[in-house]
């Protein structure tokens, strides 16, 4: 495939990857992308075009069947199985129902995270209050998901998603259930945090914020990519 940069800059690469399901179902065929370090990168693509799949792929909650995959240097195929865990504290997620604890507040639902990876008590208290202040959720520390309005559940979601300084995030249709203001404003804080150095790679359908954002869209149709516009071109519709 044609080489954007370094390999040392490359944050995702997919080389010539298939993905079929156990029912014959092809979701992936030979999808070869190249996402570098820092990117803001939109996933886009009709139901059933393979976007959840790919995500999946990353997250290395399932396997290529072909083809190579390295997220920041980690050849996917080479990772065992008790190193998952540790290989995906670096990537964060965030999905469209947002998938919080509906019995922890706000708090303890971002601090879960800093606890899964054993990270300093001390320092824990600081650094949640500090992610809940960057997506303006200070005062409602103390709320449970119930207590909130779509927009602050997926706010408490993407702090709880960026608390351990992931270099990824992964985001999966993250606005689905949210009206167009709290949308942009998810989309806002997604751009903070990608320019805070870390990779945002999106799925979403919403084409008008997508084309709002400006940023690189890939777009996936039956499993292959047939459109990148940071290769010349603009997109319109997919
Ligand atoms: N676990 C599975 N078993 C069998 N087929 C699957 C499975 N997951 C997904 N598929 C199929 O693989 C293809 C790609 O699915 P995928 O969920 O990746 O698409 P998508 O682009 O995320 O769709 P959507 O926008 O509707 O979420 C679809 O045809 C889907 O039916």
């Amino acid at each position: 495939m044609e080489k954007r940069s370094t390999v040392d800059n490359t944050m995702i690469l997919f080389d010539r990857v298939i993905k079929t399901y156990e029912t014959g179902q092809k979701a992936l065929d030979d999808v070869s992308l190249q996402i570098e370090k820092g990117e803001f990168v939109f996933l886009v693509g009709n139901s059933g075009a393979g976007k959840t799949t790919l995500l999946e792929l990353i997250l290395r909650e399932t396997e290529a069947d072909q083809g190579n995959i390295v997220v920041n240097g980690i050849d996917l195929r080479q990772l065992k199985e008790r190193q998952v865990c540790r290989y995906r504290r670096y990537i964060g997620m965030v999905f469209q129902d947002f998938c919080l604890f509906p019995d922890f507040t706000v708090y303890e639902n971002v601090a879960f995270a800093q606890r899964v990876i054993e990270a300093d008590h001390k320092r824990m208290r600081s650094r949640v209050m500090e992610v809940l202040s960057q997506v303006g959720l200070e005062k409602k520390a103390g709320c449970y998901p119930g207590q909130l309005s779509g927009g602050e559940k997926q706010r408490t979601a993407l702090a709880r998603a960026v608390v351990n300084q992931p270099v990824l995030l992964l985001a999966d249709e993250p606005t689905g259930n949210l009206d167009q203001k709290n949308a942009e404003e998810i989309m806002r804080l997604l751009e903070k945090i990608n320019r805070q150095g870390t990779t945002v790679l999106v799925v979403s359908h919403n084409q008008e914020l997508v084309k709002y954002m400006h940023k690189r869209q890939i777009a996936l149709r039956y499993g292959r990519v047939i459109k990148d516009n940071s290769r010349g071109g603009l997109m319109y519709g997919f």
